[in-house]
């Protein structure tokens, strides 16, 4: 049978929802079954002391990202956080080979991959109320309580830009952890060929 092409999928919503936990754990119990990664993308912050480098993020110093942009290395970039982020763009060019990729960005980043790659698949992760990503924020305790602050402006902002304009697909709530696991799950198996199944 012929492999079918890979999807994108993007994963945002507010600093604190657990985009990184949900999709982590989704990847440590199902990567078996699909042909799916996640992308490890470029930033200039400082590394969190449980995050390494090529796992989590490439971190690079400023004139590196600086350079890598000039050259047209990504795919998108932003600011917003404090420091620089980017896609690096030839994770478009293993799609087509049939790997599946798992991408966690804010949602400008997502609408500048959307304008050009209209076929990605976008879920935004959402909690209940922006209390819970206040708790969540102060309990992970990787930023300060300025940075926790502005996290939470910036996370208000895009809850209520998502509000104004729906642009994603797929809505995943995450309160309890299994349930959004789960739908993650589903989500991808709806877009993706499930390895045990085409092998029977
Ligand atoms: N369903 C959940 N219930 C309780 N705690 C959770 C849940 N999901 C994630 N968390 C916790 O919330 C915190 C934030 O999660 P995580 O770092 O994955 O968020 P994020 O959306 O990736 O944040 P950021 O955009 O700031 O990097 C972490 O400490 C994580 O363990």
């Amino acid at each position: 049978m012929e492999k079918q092409h890979g999807k994108l999928f993007i994963v945002s919503g507010p600093s604190g929802v657990g985009k990184t936990t949900v999709v982590t754990q989704f990847l440590d119990q199902h990567r078996h079954l699909f042909d799916i990664d996640r992308v490890v993308t470029f930033t200039t912050k400082q590394p969190r002391s449980t995050e390494v480098h090529g796992v989590d993020y490439h971190f690079v110093a400023q004139h590196d990202f600086d350079a890598k942009a000039q050259e047209g290395f990504f795919l998108e970039k932003s600011g917003e956080y404090g420091a620089s982020y980017g896609t690096p763009i030839h994770i478009m060019y293993e799609l087509p080979r049939g790997s599946s990729k798992i991408l966690v960005i804010d949602r400008v980043g997502a609408a500048q991959i959307m304008q050009k790659h209209p076929d990605v698949v976008l879920v935004w992760i959402e909690v209940s109320s922006l209390s819970v990503l206040a708790d969540r924020l102060s309990k992970r305790s990787t930023e300060s309580v300025e940075q926790v602050k502005h996290r939470l402006q910036l996370a208000e902002k895009e809850i209520q830009a998502e509000k104004n304009a729906p642009m994603y697909h797929h809505y995943i709530e995450n309160d309890k952890l299994d349930n959004a696991i789960t739908k993650l799950f589903d989500i991808v198996a709806s877009y993706c060929d499930n390895k045990t199944t085409l092998n029977m």
